[in-house]
């Protein structure tokens, strides 16, 4: 007897969030997270953020995303209070059975270079639940340092690590 399971050591593209791909970042999103937005916020920040707005797809699938924002803030290095661009990672998420493929490294990477080439922003930034291991994890990985715990910032109460890296 034969089984279609799904292979985890399949290979993934990574591409430019197109407006077709909307639905599926929704219901990804949906299912991989209790921050969830009304569909105009995902059609605006593809709009107007959109080269840093990458999918991830195996077999032509869109299996995850990764939503950014650019910003201007206080930098969260600069020893002197200063206003710097910044990015935002405002939401990224990979559909559980294709997690754990380098998926959301790939994601997280093509988003922090577009914020950096594309847009000039010289920091990025993020929340994340304290609990999330995984996610912390792969933020650690890829250069960002808890600099602040915001306390209570979820909707359940949970507090949140802001974490970012310098692009510079
Ligand atoms: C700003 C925000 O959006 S915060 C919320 C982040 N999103 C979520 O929590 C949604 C649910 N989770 C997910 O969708 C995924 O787990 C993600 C997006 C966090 C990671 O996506 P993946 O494609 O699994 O990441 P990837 O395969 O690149 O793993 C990268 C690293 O993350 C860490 N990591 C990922 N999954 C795990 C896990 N299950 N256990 C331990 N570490 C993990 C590891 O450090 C891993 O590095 P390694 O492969 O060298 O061990
Ligand atoms: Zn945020």
């Amino acid at each position: 007897m034969e089984f279609a399971e799904f292979n985890k050591s399949s290979s993934f593209t990574i591409r430019n969030a197109r407006m077709d791909d909307v639905e599926q970042i929704i219901r990804i999103n949906r299912d991989s997270l209790p921050e969830n937005y009304p569909h105009y916020f995902f059609v605006e920040h593809l709009k107007e953020y959109g080269l840093a707005f990458f999918v991830g797809l195996v077999n032509y699938n869109v299996v995850g995303y990764v939503m950014p924002r650019i910003e201007w803030g206080f930098s969260n290095f600069k020893q002197i209070p200063s206003i710097v661009k910044k990015g935002h990672i405002v939401s990224i998420a990979v559909e559980s059975p294709y997690r754990k493929m380098g998926i959301g490294t790939a994601l997280l990477r093509e988003s922090m270079k577009a914020m950096k080439e594309k847009y000039k922003a010289e920091e990025v930034y993020l929340e994340v639940r304290v609990s999330n291991d995984n996610a912390i994890g792969m933020y650690e990985k890829n250069g960002y340092k808890k600099v602040k715990l915001l306390r209570g910032y979820y909707a359940d109460g949970e507090d949140a690590y802001l974490m970012a890296a310098s692009l510079l």
